[in-house]
């Protein structure tokens, strides 16, 4: 232990918060919205703020040209994971894509997921999203008030059937059910990485009742959801390929892609592994950015209407936006690129680690340094963003009223870094345009009243979970523009 937490820092790290002997920083860990401190401590320790936590150094990068030059130049280097020994030994999640260590198997699941979720092939969803943010429209018709419900029961419908052609029933599906019982149950681990296991692997031989019985049971019950997440939705797709009744899916892609001569599948355990993740890794984090759309459309009536007249302006109410329409509403993507710049979703991405030592400038980095990258502060950086904290969408529209080139395009830097970087990417930016699109054109989003009128300010206040920043829940009014809007929606729900 003494060894371990007592690691002298090594000439050449930077400097941070002092810290105590053997826990190092432990203290000094904001413990919510940790990026604000970060962005602080830049003042007092610059572009990088050294750390040690129980004998793990950790890196807070404030730098962008550092982030580049690092994670994304010199990425083989910087493309590690932290060793999460509860998730990994505890649950079973040692086949989990986002904390695979570098290695063949973190390049052969990344592979066979940027051969179904590439700019083009990403492409190929867009029926299926336009589907879904249809529904997702008609439940809010219906339902208004669910509106933070409707849009994780629409990315949970979205996930499933991109990835198993598998059709979510509108209440109780058993997979989505199973799915977010895992997510709540992750809920209340804490922050990855904080467990003591995760600080002294090793403990991870012992059995997990050392922790009490709850967690014993929760790691247990953890462990049997995962398994059952893991095979029995890709076994639902291989019974489905048999009979004939599958729906294309990237799984049945992945399946007929890497099927020998012979029948047997090849890489199987991959793709059961990366299919199984991308419920996970995509549902808290396509809902938060849903949650800003609709907050920001409500405390910004004048943005809402601006965006509504071009939309007004292009399609004169005849139908609803379609893909094909993109290019000519450049507004809304310029709302959507300050969406991921405003209330970056994962503002510190996910931790990178390095694989041997290395140095940038003056500095040294140990090998298996902690890197974290403060995604936040470089969008709301003064220099490329000025007055960062407001919503202003027209920093992306050039003179010409097209979408302007900018030095830091925000979707460069929300979706995380290097050979790390989301590969969901151009799905959840398809998948969100197609959304704020059909919501702008059939709704007003507005505040609601109090008992004597007056409008309900919303605390806007971020909550910040293991790696996703979302809004505090919040109320709004959303009502169809007109009688012509709801009628349209109905008619575009026939089409399907
Ligand atoms: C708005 C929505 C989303 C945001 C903001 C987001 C953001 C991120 C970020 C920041 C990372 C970490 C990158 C890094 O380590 O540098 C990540 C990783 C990942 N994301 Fe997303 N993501 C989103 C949606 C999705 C979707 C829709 C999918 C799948 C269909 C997905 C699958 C993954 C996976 C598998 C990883 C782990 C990659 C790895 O460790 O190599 N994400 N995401």
């Amino acid at each position: 232990f003494v060894w371990k937490t007592s690691i002298r820092t090594p000439s050449g790290f930077p400097n941070g918060p002092k810290g105590l002997p053997v826990v190092g920083n432990l203290f000094d860990m904001p413990s919510r919205r940790e990026w604000l401190t970060f962005t602080e401590w830049k003042k007092s320790y610059g572009d990088f703020i050294g750390m040690t936590i129980l004998g793990q150094r950790i890196v807070i990068l404030n730098s962008y040209e550092a982030v580049m030059e690092m994670l994304e130049k010199r990425g083989t280097l910087y493309s590690d994971r932290p060793n999460l020994t509860l998730f990994r030994k505890w649950i079973g999640w040692d086949w989990s894509l986002p904390i695979l260590p570098f290695g063949d198997e973190l390049q052969r699941q990344r592979k066979l997921l940027s051969q179904c979720l590439s700019p083009a092939a990403s492409k190929t969803y867009n029926v299926a999203l336009h589907e879904q943010a249809l529904l997702y429209c008609k439940q809010l018709l219906k339902f208004p008030d669910r509106f933070q419900k409707h849009s994780r029961t629409m990315t949970g419908a979205i996930v499933m059937m991109i990835v198993y052609g598998h059709r979510v029933k509108e209440e109780n599906d058993e997979w989505i059910s199973l799915a977010e019982r895992f997510s709540d149950l992750l809920g209340t681990l804490g922050v990855p990485g904080s467990h003591p296991v995760d600080i002294f692997p090793s403990l991870w031989r012992l059995p997990p009742i050392i922790f009490g019985s709850g967690f014993a049971a929760r790691m247990n019950l953890m462990r049997t959801i995962l398994q059952q997440l893991f095979r029995e939705p890709y076994q639902q797709v291989k019974q489905k390929m048999a009979d004939g009744s599958i729906h294309p899916c990237i799984a049945q892609n992945l399946i007929e892609t890497h099927t020998a001569s012979t029948g047997e599948i090849t890489e199987e355990k991959s793709i059961m592994a990366c299919t199984a993740v991308s419920y996970t890794a995509a549902v808290d984090t396509t809902v938060a950015s849903l949650d800003t759309f609709i907050l920001a459309m409500m405390i910004h009536p004048d943005i809402q209407k601006k965006a509504q007249q071009h939309i007004d302006d292009l399609l004169n109410g005849s139908r609803l936006p379609m893909f094909a329409d993109r290019v000519n509403l450049p507004y809304v993507d310029a709302i959507l690129k300050e969406l991921y710049r405003w209330q970056p979703v994962t503002p510190l991405a996910l931790p990178h680690r390095n694989m041997k030592d290395d140095r940038y400038g003056d500095y040294f980095f140990p090998k298996g340094t902690m890197f974290i990258p403060n995604a936040w502060l470089f969008l709301h950086d003064e220099e490329y963003f000025p007055e960062p904290s407001k919503f202003i969408p027209e920093r992306f529209i050039d003179e010409d009223g097209k979408l302007a080139t900018v030095p830091r395009d925000p979707i460069t830097i929300s979706f995380g870094f290097g050979r790390r970087v989301c590969p969901g990417k151009y799905l959840a930016d398809n998948s969100m345009w197609i959304t704020m699109a059909s919501v702008l054109a059939l709704f007003d989003i507005t505040k609601p009243k109090d008992a004597f009128g007056n409008d309900i300010e919303p605390d806007l206040e971020y909550e910040s979970g293991a790696a996703v920043s979302r809004p505090k829940p919040f109320k709004c009014c959303i009502t169809p523009r007109s009688d012509a809007s709801a009628a349209l929606l109905m008619a575009s729900l026939e089409q399907l």
